[in-house]
């Protein structure tokens, strides 16, 4: 937890814009849309219809006008300082990462590979992260490809550490030539990482054709995609790791029960599920949740999060929720989302805090449980709060149960050693 003396530094800092030139702008800008409506409403004359609906419609375009230029009014950014985190933090709470993958066909395993890869290869102690893919696919081709990622991972991870790669999915790294020109230990490595990405994706495309299905495939014998039992795979395990960079995240594979005629509910119906494997794996009080088309561009991104939420307020106690991250987009001209990102986003952030969208987002387990912040120990950790919250919530008992990975093995892969 983070030390709470006034006197260190903040984890972040909240930067407000002054924007003196554009009130003024936006002041001057209302002043004609008011003179404007004034002037329509002076001359209306009962029977000029075209007169009206021009009023209706200005004084519908002043209304969201109104609207977006007050949540643009006093913009702010948070400013994470994860160097920091170090000398703040003694031991990095943990935190379970969420991919969902629905369809192998209109999401390709080499997509969600790339997610999970770039998830596992973030900047924070390998031993305080675990990594659930959701599959609703049932698709062994995808578990196939994540237990071959997970062997590429063993090389990718401790790679990215060393010469600190910015962007961990290896699809995007690799678009890039090699710069280094001389025979160095650098150029080797990229190399030979390369042609392990290389191979990587060979096998994961070649995977509809030409593979063994051993015995660690019995569980997708006879399974429909909305039709089968749970599989959870252990498909690697972080065995007594202390967090150095050559350790790889535990890494689960999960696929939910399905039966026809009821309800799965989709996204949501995935998420609700993780949660509650999760929390009887590894149970960390984070969790961030990312769609299979999308990976972590920046590689501080859990350190990042932990500045937000680390940082204690003045009664000691932080009441974040969650952690929102914008969305950028690498594929296709969505320039108006973006823009609308980052001025909206900013003008929440001075207002009160970001939207939630869900994708991209890191959040607290305990408000995914419901309980307020008054049910927390010290420690911030669900884990310790009992049963029933204040609201009368009560846990299903299996959530209650709470055990560690390392006790927890309900399905492993053979290779993981
Ligand atoms: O039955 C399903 C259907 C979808 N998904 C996953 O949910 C995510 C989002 O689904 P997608 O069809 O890609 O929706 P998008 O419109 O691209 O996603 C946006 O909109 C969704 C809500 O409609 C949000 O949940 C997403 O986070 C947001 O990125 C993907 O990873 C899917 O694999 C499942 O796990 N199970
Ligand atoms: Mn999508």
């Amino acid at each position: 937890m983070a030390d709470s003396s006034s006197s260190l530094p903040s984890l972040f800092e909240k930067i407000s814009y002054k924007r003196y030139f554009l009130r003024a702008v936006d002041l001057t800008m209302l002043g004609l849309l008011f003179s404007l409506l004034l002037y329509r409403i002076l001359h209306m004359s009962q029977n000029d219809n075209v007169w009206v609906v021009a009023f209706l419609c200005e004084s519908f375009f002043t209304f969201i006008w109104l609207l977006i230029t007050c949540i643009k009014w006093t913009p702010a950014e948070h400013k994470p300082y994860p160097d920091r985190l170090d000398e703040r933090v003694h031991e990095l709470p943990s935190v379970d990462m969420f991919v969902t993958t629905a369809d192998p066909v209109r999401e390709p395993p080499i997509l969600v590979v790339n997610t999970v890869l770039s998830l596992l290869a973030v900047n924070y102690p390998a031993n305080k992260l675990a990594c659930y893919v959701s599959d609703d696919g049932c698709s062994p081709f995808t578990y196939f490809s994540l237990k071959e990622a997970s062997n590429f991972a063993k090389i990718w991870v401790p790679f990215c550490k060393k010469y600190n790669v910015r962007v961990r999915a290896p699809f995007r790294y690799f678009l890039n030539s090699l710069d280094a020109k001389e025979d160095s230990e650098f150029s080797r490595d990229w190399e030979m990482t390369k042609r392990e990405y290389e191979k990587l994706s060979g096998k994961v495309e070649d995977a509809t054709r030409d593979w063994d299905a051993d015995d660690d495939f019995e569980a997708f014998s006879n399974t429909k995609p909305n039709d089968h039992s749970t599989i959870v795979k252990v498909v690697w395990e972080n065995k007594g790791g202390v967090g150095d960079e050559k350790e790889v995240p535990h890494f689960v594979y999960v696929s939910r029960e399905k039966r026809p005629n009821y309800l799965h509910h989709y996204k949501a119906g995935a998420m609700n599920f993780l949660v509650r494997v999760s929390g009887l794996m590894t149970n960390a009080p984070y969790m961030l949740n990312v769609d299979c088309d999308m990976f972590v561009n920046e590689a501080d991104v859990v350190r990042q999060a932990m500045c937000i939420f680390l940082q204690k307020s003045k009664n000691s106690i932080n009441h974040c929720a969650f952690v929102q991250y914008p969305q950028d987009f690498y594929d296709s001209n969505c320039e108006e989302l973006v823009v609308l990102q980052s001025h909206l986003s900013r003008g929440f952030a001075g207002i009160q805090g970001s939207i939630y969208s869900g994708s991209g987002c890191f959040q607290t387990r305990r408000v995914m449980y419901g309980l307020s912040v008054d049910d927390l120990e010290e420690n911030g950790s669900p884990s310790s709060v009992n049963a029933r919250s204040k609201s009368g919530f009560r846990y299903p008992p299996d959530i209650t149960i709470l055990t560690k990975i390392s006790d927890t093995r309900i399905s492993e892969n053979p290779g993981s050693g």
